[in-house]
């Protein structure tokens, strides 16, 4: 025993009340890790071991709070509940005691449990004293093995608390690094994800690739790659320094259902391949949603395309192709061009200024055009059949209103018919 008893443990901040709970049961994981920390959680997300009938505990909860059920594993028995502002997590007890499940975990310091009914810390590992060391250690290179997803999680842990990576324990990852592969890309999906959104996540992805377990999932990045992922945040807030709205879209998501914000779509456009067809085939391998794998290659496609957009044509068709993907292409364009063709940074900033000032302005009609002429009123002016042509045709149209060459619908239509019968 050891350690103190931060009162944010305690169950009055739980979403459901302790009676619910069997004697004994425990609170296990980040959740306990956090608190001794002294780290807040966005989100409350709990675990709790229970000796017996996890899942039927689990089962009375969200049943008496009319919360979420979800049978996560049936065969190590493990249930999750899901509450408005928190999940509570239910695991049957792994071994015949508290201490033997402790002991199958990662990390020391995710292997301190709490007992909510008598307010007691259980600590066998020592995870406390590494805590206040902020160091992440293996409790076995074994248990490493045994799910290695959790030498991923070592690197992203790190990046989140703060912490190292305890030197016997980095040596065993490393060792093991080749086993990785063995995961569900999908977990480790998830991982990459948290160290993409995490403001130190850069540096420990940099040693994660030196300790050999990224090349698998990235394997056409150079040292370059990592350089230009360690600007990114910085550009960033340059960019949103400037236009806040711009600050404001790069940590919004690219789908609701898909929380990855659009400044980790160019932070993982400096992990792919330069060709956007092998960086589809990589990222589809990691499970990336097709929204996600879209904006990724729209930015490594068009990001160099941003320097060369000169003409009002060029950058209309530029901004046709970028869409919401503009903002992460701007990052992109400005870190190539610090990083890579070592320019000021000011001046960058002032050069792709008009592009991102028509991009924030709604009313701007070379970054969002409106038409003169519908598809539709074209064709019976002009007598035209359905046909790709029609569309060739409102994008000329569209550019010559840009340029100035139109103003109106009827000399649209004029236009169009010019550029028919010339
Ligand atoms: N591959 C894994 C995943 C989880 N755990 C154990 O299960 C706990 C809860 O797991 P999880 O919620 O995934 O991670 P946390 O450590 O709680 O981190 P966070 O919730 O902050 O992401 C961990 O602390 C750890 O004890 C483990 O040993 N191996
Ligand atoms: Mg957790």
């Amino acid at each position: 025993m050891s350690g103190f008893v931060p009162s944010t443990l305690a169950s009055e901040n739980w979403p459901f009340s302790l009676e619910w709970l069997p004697q004994p049961a425990y609170m296990v994981g980040g959740a306990v890790r956090d608190a001794m920390l002294g780290r807040s959680r966005e989100y409350l997300d709990l675990d709790f071991v229970i000796p017996s009938d996890a899942v039927k505990v689990a089962r009375t909860i969200a049943h008496r709070y009319q919360a979420g059920f979800v049978l996560l594993d049936p065969v190590r028995r493990i249930a999750r509940v899901v509450f408005p502002q928190a999940t509570a997590d239910f695991a049957q007890q792994e071994g015949d005691s508290l201490e033997t499940d402790l002991h199958r975990r990662d990390f020391t310091v995710n292997a301190i449990a709490y007992n909510p009914h008598t307010q007691e810390i259980i600590d066998p590992l020592n995870g406390y004293a590494d805590l206040q060391a902020g160091v992440l250690r293996m409790i076995a290179k074994a248990n490493l093995k045994d799910d290695p997803l959790r030498l991923l999680r070592a690197y992203r842990q790190a990046a989140q608390l703060g912490f190292t990576i305890e030197p016997t324990t980095q040596a065993a990852i490393r060792d093991l690094a080749s086993h990785l592969c063995q995961v569900a890309a999908e977990r480790v999906r998830v991982e990459i994800g948290y160290l993409l959104a995490s403001p130190q996540g850069h540096t420990w992805m940099a040693i994660a690739e030196n300790d050999g377990l990224l090349k698998q999932f990235f394997p056409n990045t150079t040292p370059e790659s990592f350089r230009k992922l360690a600007v990114v945040d910085e550009v960033a807030d340059l960019l949103a320094k400037q236009w806040p709205q711009l600050g404001v879209e790069l940590q919004g998501y690219v789908r609701e259902t898909v929380k990855t914000t659009w400044l980790s779509i160019a932070k993982l456009a400096c992990l792919v391949h330069p060709d956007p067809s092998v960086a589809e085939i990589e990222l589809q391998k990691l499970t990336y949603s097709r929204a996600e794998i879209r904006a990724v290659t729209t930015a490594v496609k068009l990001f160099p395309q941003l320097k060369t957009a000169n003409t009002l044509r060029e950058q209309y068709f530029v901004f046709q192709e970028a869409g919401m993907v503009f903002a992460a292409i701007a990052v992109l364009a400005l870190v190539q061009d610090i990083l890579v063709e070592a320019m000021s940074g000011d001046n960058r900033l002032s050069a792709y200024s008009p592009l991102i000032t028509r991009y924030l302005n709604p009313d701007d009609l070379v970054a969002h055009p409106t038409q003169l002429v519908s598809g539709k009123n074209l064709m019976i002016a002009l007598d035209l059949p359905p046909s790709p042509l029609v569309g060739e045709l409102l994008t000329e149209i569209a550019i010559a209103r840009i340029e100035g060459k139109v103003t109106t619908t009827e000399a649209a239509i004029a236009f169009a018919r010019q550029l028919l019968e010339g």
